[in-house]
């Protein structure tokens, strides 16, 4: 070979090895396996691995002193694992290109008092090195509900007006990964909504998004996986489908005759017990099996009077896996085949609701503290 196609062979090699890296996959935005932490004599974090994908908002459910918080400031680089590793954007939690692409909200937030809250995120915009102008700095605190308070010193904000600061803080040099340790403790409802709304925004942009809070309600609504933590071990984990398990619903139904029963039977697994019918929808349901099938129906000359989602909600599932009540419970480092556990869980759930008068209706998620 001359010279010559040495170098076309190298040119060749190398523009495939550059084509083939643009095509694999984006790492994960957080990446930790086998993360554990003792303090002192007390085991906080034992064996803890899982990962959040690009785009993906991943719940971390618990309850006090189960290792959220350690778990959190592991992956950041901020308390010092005993073993594990942690890769955060595809890199190591200390490297600043990392660090300098992630947002995080502490549990426990204080900012400088003495500065203005558009002082506050001057700063940390240039610890990031970000390059994030004046009206973008304004529209973050804008985001946040701060507009009118942009000038004013943090020493003389409420604590909910200083998590809105830290929500600001958090948000503000563009991550790619934002980390929410129980973002809304201190805000009022509507605030909630504001942040829930902020979250998704966020998972639409392509960030990923690690939530860790105590309101169920919260993640149910925002969150794309849960990872449950007891005593400091993972203890459940899977997609909402996964750990929620199958969708049903349950009709009132009156005049129904053999057609109305098999359209029925057209939308899912049917079960009845007197007037009531229940159809176990497709987990892959697009959400609009069920008007689509309360339309046929009327349209068949059935009457319908009540029409009920049933879901198990993710407070029962917590509940059921903190109380050990599902078999298989997950034994630690390991992600669970949820498919089977959260089968038995909705069936606990059913047979729980079957002695409830129907009129109850479906179970909702409430936002009560873990
Ligand atoms: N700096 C520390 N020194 C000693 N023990 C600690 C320290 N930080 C956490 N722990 C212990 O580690 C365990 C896990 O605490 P962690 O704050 O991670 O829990 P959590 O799930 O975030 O709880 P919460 O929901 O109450 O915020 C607890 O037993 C706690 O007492």
């Amino acid at each position: 070979m001359t010279s010559a196609d040495a170098d076309t062979v190298a040119r060749v090699t190398s523009s495939t090895t550059a084509g083939a890296l643009a095509e694999l996959p984006p790492s994960p935005a957080v990446w930790c396996s086998g993360l554990r932490k003792r303090y002192g004599r007390r085991t906080a974090v034992d064996d803890v691995s899982f990962s959040v994908a690009r785009g993906e908002v991943l719940g971390l459910l618990g309850p006090n002193g189960a290792g959220k918080t350690s778990v959190i400031k592991m992956l950041l680089g901020l308390v010092r694992p005993d073993a594990g590793e942690v890769l955060l954007l595809g890199r190591r939690s200390t490297d600043p290109r990392s660090r300098a692409a992630v947002g995080y909200l502490p549990e426990l937030f204080r900012y400088q008092p003495w500065l203005t809250a558009a002082e506050v995120l001057d700063l940390h915009v240039k610890l990031a090195g970000a390059d994030v102008g004046a009206s973008e700095r304004r529209e973050c605190l804008a985001r946040v509900g701060l507009a009118q308070r942009t000038g004013d010193r943090v020493g003389g904000f409420s604590k909910g007006m200083q998590q809105r600061l830290g929500l600001a803080v958090a948000l503000v040099a563009r991550p790619q990964l934002v980390v929410l340790d129980e973002p809304t403790s201190a805000l009022d409802p509507v605030g909630r909504v504001d942040v829930r709304d902020l979250v998704l925004e966020l998972k639409a942009r392509g960030v990923a998004v690690l939530l860790n809070s105590h309101l169920i309600g919260e993640v149910e609504r925002v969150c794309d996986r849960v990872v449950i933590l007891d005593e400091g071990r993972v203890a459940a984990s899977g997609t909402l489908a996964e750990l929620l398990g199958q969708r049903e619903v349950r009709l009132h139904l009156a005049d129904v005759d053999a057609r109305a029963e098999e359209r029925m039977r057209a939308a899912g697994s049917l079960a009845r017990s007197g007037d009531w019918f229940t159809v176990a929808l497709a987990s892959e349901d697009d959400g609009v099996t069920v008007p689509d099938l309360v339309r046929d129906l009327v349209a068949l000359g059935v009457r319908v009077h009540a029409v009920e989602p049933v879901r198990i909600s993710l407070e029962e599932r917590l509940l059921a896996v903190l109380r050990h009540e599902v078999p298989g419970h997950q034994e630690p480092g390991h992600e669970e085949p949820a498919g089977e556990e959260a089968r038995h869980v909705t069936e606990l759930a059913r047979s729980r609701m079957s002695t409830a008068s129907p009129s109850t209706g479906p179970t909702s998620a409430s936002e009560e503290d873990t």
